[in-house]
């Protein structure tokens, strides 16, 4: 479902003609199952953000390739990417990154917009995934009025919003109390099994890594260590 091959990832840093090389990615080889929940674990400065983007393709890799259901989209421009994006993938994110001005409806619908699905379409979709996480009555709330783990749960809808097979996710539970991310959690695992959808995931959690069918630690930008636990 997503290959890395001996893929690798430098910075340029610096004022212009000062500028340094930052390595942070080295040959990373890695593949990821259809139904797979991976953790990625790892220092701050491990580089766990970057190999996602790059797996997004919101950066390019200096080296290597990225295999994606079966199409190598490491060249892809980025009007290809913007499309790969919008079919293959769907992203949680620590800060929930909804747009303010937006009520949790018009943030869920955005995907839908994007695609140029037609209204009645989007309507029936919207109303059927909030409900789904929950929050069919807070559809005309703004995410400043609602708790943390309700804006959460709007991401998820968004996230899931056009049917991608794999979600992308960094630190989702980050900003969550317990009880929070136990729901969150419960919602991923559920998405698995019922849907087989794969999930890679960053964080520092035990708990998150628990869910995990495998656990990969980067360190350095390598990963020094892959776990297999099966999931729950
Ligand atoms: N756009 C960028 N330009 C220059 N350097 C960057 C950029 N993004 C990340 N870095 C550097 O790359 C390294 C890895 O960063 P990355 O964000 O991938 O780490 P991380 O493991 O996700 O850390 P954290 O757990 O703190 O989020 C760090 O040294 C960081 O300073």
């Amino acid at each position: 479902m997503i290959e890395l091959r001996q893929l690798q990832h430098q910075f340029v840093i610096g004022k212009k003609g000062k500028e340094k090389v930052l390595p942070v990615l080295h040959d990373i080889n890695l593949r990821i199952g259809q139904g797979e929940i991976v953790a990625i674990v790892g220092r701050s400065g491990s580089g766990k953000s970057t190999l996602l983007n790059l797996m997004s393709g919101y950066i390019r890799p200096t080296g290597g390739d990225i295999i994606v259901n079966g199409r190598n989209v490491t060249r892809l421009s980025e009007g290809e990417w913007a499309d790969f994006r919008l079919q293959n993938f769907g992203f949680m994110f620590q800060s929930f990154q909804l747009i303010p001005s937006m009520t949790a409806y018009e943030n869920a619908e955005l995907p839908l917009v994007l695609k140029g699905v037609g209204a009645d379409k989007r309507r029936r979709r919207v109303m059927d995934m909030l409900e789904r996480v929950g929050l069919a009555e807070y559809a005309g709330h703004y995410p400043g009025e609602l708790s943390g783990g309700q804006q959460q749960r709007v991401s998820v809808a968004r996230a899931l919003m056009l049917n991608p097979p794999i979600i992308l996710a960094d630190e989702p539970t980050g900003s969550l109390d317990s009880e929070n991310e136990s729901v969150l959690l419960e919602m991923i695992r559920d998405l698995n099994r019922e849907q087989g959808l794969t999930f890679v995931i960053i964080t520092h959690d035990e708990q998150v890594a628990s869910i995990a069918h495998r656990t990969l630690t980067l360190k350095d930008g390598r990963i020094t260590d892959q776990r297999i636990q099966g999931g729950v």
